[in-house]
């Protein structure tokens, strides 16, 4: 379980809360939806979630571990065990769909395997059975640079379920994508959250949020402002949006 109490992010001369007060508890499986107007906190929230920006007040505990107390080891803790998905992901093109998986990035992998790109056989298979999962056993063969933006995507899902993610946090991961490959990314993490209790913490279109999420927190001025179970929203609801 990871719980989050009173996050408040705070920046800048006047010190705006950009982050206010932020209280949640969030269970494995869960495919949570963020939502809310442009500049209402939710990259920000996604950012201090990966400790890729700092808290300014409140705790954050993930499992029995206190993220902020513990220090280096709780930040490797997010860092081996959460994986960040990006809205282009990094995909080095040359690189088959299949190394993408097996070599991982930086910081998951250890710096003689990615220079030299050394496998064992239990990892192939590993690979493979993720690439299937995620519906590109076809693809495991081909250069990531000559990918859709949808299957590119899914390499990089696969990529980090490969390396150990038990959360996955995704800014926008289907802006530029045509909508039925942006579909097929969203439909393969909610069916990740049911098969792997994958947590999913992602910034997507409302119509995706609905049809999709097990949850949809709307923000609004760095505060929450609905946290609902998976479903259409309310007029009320959306007019907060
Ligand atoms: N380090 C910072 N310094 C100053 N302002 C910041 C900083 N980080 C975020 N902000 C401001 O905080 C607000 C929230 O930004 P954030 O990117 O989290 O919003 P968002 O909901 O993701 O927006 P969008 O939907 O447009 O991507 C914005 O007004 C942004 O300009």
């Amino acid at each position: 379980m990871i719980h989050v109490d009173h996050l408040t992010k705070i920046v800048g001369e006047d010190r705006t809360r950009v982050l206010d007060d932020i209280s949640l508890e969030i269970q494995h499986g869960e495919m949570i939806a963020l939502v809310g107007p442009s500049g209402s906190g939710k990259s920000t929230l996604l950012k201090c979630l990966a400790m890729r920006e700092t808290w300014s007040e409140g705790s954050f505990r993930v499992g029995d571990t206190d993220i902020l107390k513990s220090g280096f080891s709780g930040k490797r803790k997010i860092s081996r065990e959460w994986s960040f998905l990006e809205q282009s992901p990094q995909l080095h093109p040359e690189r088959t769909a299949l190394k993408t998986v097996l070599i991982g990035q930086s910081g998951q992998t250890p710096v003689w395997r990615m220079l030299t790109g050394m496998v064992r056989s239990d990892d192939y298979m590993g690979a493979m059975d993720i690439l299937e999962t995620l519906g590109l056993l076809d693809k495991a063969h081909q250069k990531a640079g000559t990918l859709s933006g949808g299957e590119r995507q899914r390499v990089a899902i696969a990529r980090a379920l490969a390396h150990g993610a038990k959360v996955v946090l995704a800014d926008e991961p289907v802006t530029g994508l045509d909508p039925k490959s942006g579909e097929e990314v969203i439909k393969t993490l909610r069916a990740l959250c049911t098969s792997e209790r994958l947590t999913v913490i992602a910034v997507i279109p409302l119509e995706l949020a609905e049809r999709y999420a097990t949850r949809i927190i709307g923000l609004q001025d760095g505060r929450i402002s609905f946290d609902i179970n998976g479903r259409r929203l309310t007029s009320a609801e959306r007019r907060l949006l």
